[in-house]
């Protein structure tokens, strides 16, 4: 069966977010806070950033999706990790996983292999990071990539296809994968990498577009990685460094219109990358 991959497909799950607004509830590190929430909403979703152990499982209750992103890992927040990810895995809702650094220490690898076991619905990270997730030779430099997403594609598929979940690894290309199929996003821009956290707000967004199509997380995050990719591209269009470009993505997100999605979002099928 041909997955729907168009602007229109992407466009019309875009519009379900806009329209229902999904709770989103983060644990996220302290770089990423300010920018994830305010993503969000942008988008069209609704935020909140909930880490404490004594309510962080509770929470999951309200909320339509979950993050857990361990960018600024320490020994008290890994027990709520654990038990936002065990309580979202019991009531049947989806989660995702930023596996930030992970290869760069022992601490963060053990940590996100133990969530890992938790069976995450998406893991999103770059390549570096997936490379070391799947168990692969760590190339990874603090919480940047040193390899590009086809390098890392086929841990990718094999991390995928063991965990039962969709991996999702970013990059020029972005490449999203369920084990089986790969599907390829072509829009951003380079200077993403120059705002940080750009990485950490695009796997909240793809919660929020799996929290309305949690039946299809392959392609909705193919499609949530297009919609943030495409308004990038809007931004950078009138950026003149980083910091115009953080305030434009938001700016771009909030008020991209139909025609420019539906004539400008570059998503195929690529199982033979
Ligand atoms: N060279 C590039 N050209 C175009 N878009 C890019 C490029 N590199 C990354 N991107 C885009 O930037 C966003 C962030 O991806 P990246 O791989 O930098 O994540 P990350 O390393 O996890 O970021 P962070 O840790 O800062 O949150 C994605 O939407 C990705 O598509
Ligand atoms: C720079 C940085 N360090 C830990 S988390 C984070 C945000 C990008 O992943
Ligand atoms: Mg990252």
């Amino acid at each position: 069966m041909d997955l729907q991959l168009t602007g229109a497909s992407a466009w019309e799950l875009f519009c379900k977010v806009k329209e229902t607004g999904p709770l989103i509830q983060c644990i996220t590190n302290f770089v990423s806070m300010d920018i994830m929430a305010n993503m969000l909403l942008a988008a069209g979703a609704s935020p909140a950033m909930a880490h404490s152990r004594e309510e962080a499982a509770e929470f999951v209750r309200l909320a339509s999706a979950v993050l857990i992103n361990v960018g600024t890992l320490s020994p008290e927040w890994t027990d709520s990790m654990r038990a936002t990810a065990t309580a979202a895995r019991e009531l049947g809702k989806p989660w995702v996983l930023d596996p930030v650094g992970a290869g760069a220490t022992t601490f963060r690898t053990q940590t996100i292999l133990s969530l890992v076991d938790l069976k995450p619905t998406l893991i999103r990270g770059n390549a570096s990071e997936v490379m070391a997730v799947a168990g692969g030779v760590g190339t990874v430099r603090g919480v940047d990539s040193t390899a590009s997403a086809v390098e890392a594609l086929s841990l990718g598929k094999d991390l995928a296809r063991r965990v039962g979940c969709v991996v999702a690894i970013s990059g020029a290309t972005d490449l999203v994968t369920d084990g089986h199929r790969v599907v390829a996003c072509r829009n951003g821009t380079p200077l993403l990498t120059k705002v940080t956290a750009t990485g950490c707000a695009v796997t909240a967004l793809a919660a929020a577009f799996i929290a309305c199509a949690p039946h299809d997380p392959l392609t909705a995050t193919a499609h949530a990685l297009a919609v943030f990719g495409l308004a990038a591209e809007l931004a950078a269009r009138e950026a003149r460094g980083p910091a115009s470009l953080r305030v434009g993505l938001l700016d771009a997100l909030y008020s991209v219109k139909q025609s420019q999605v539906c004539e400008n979002v570059l998503l195929n099928e690529a199982n033979d990358t």
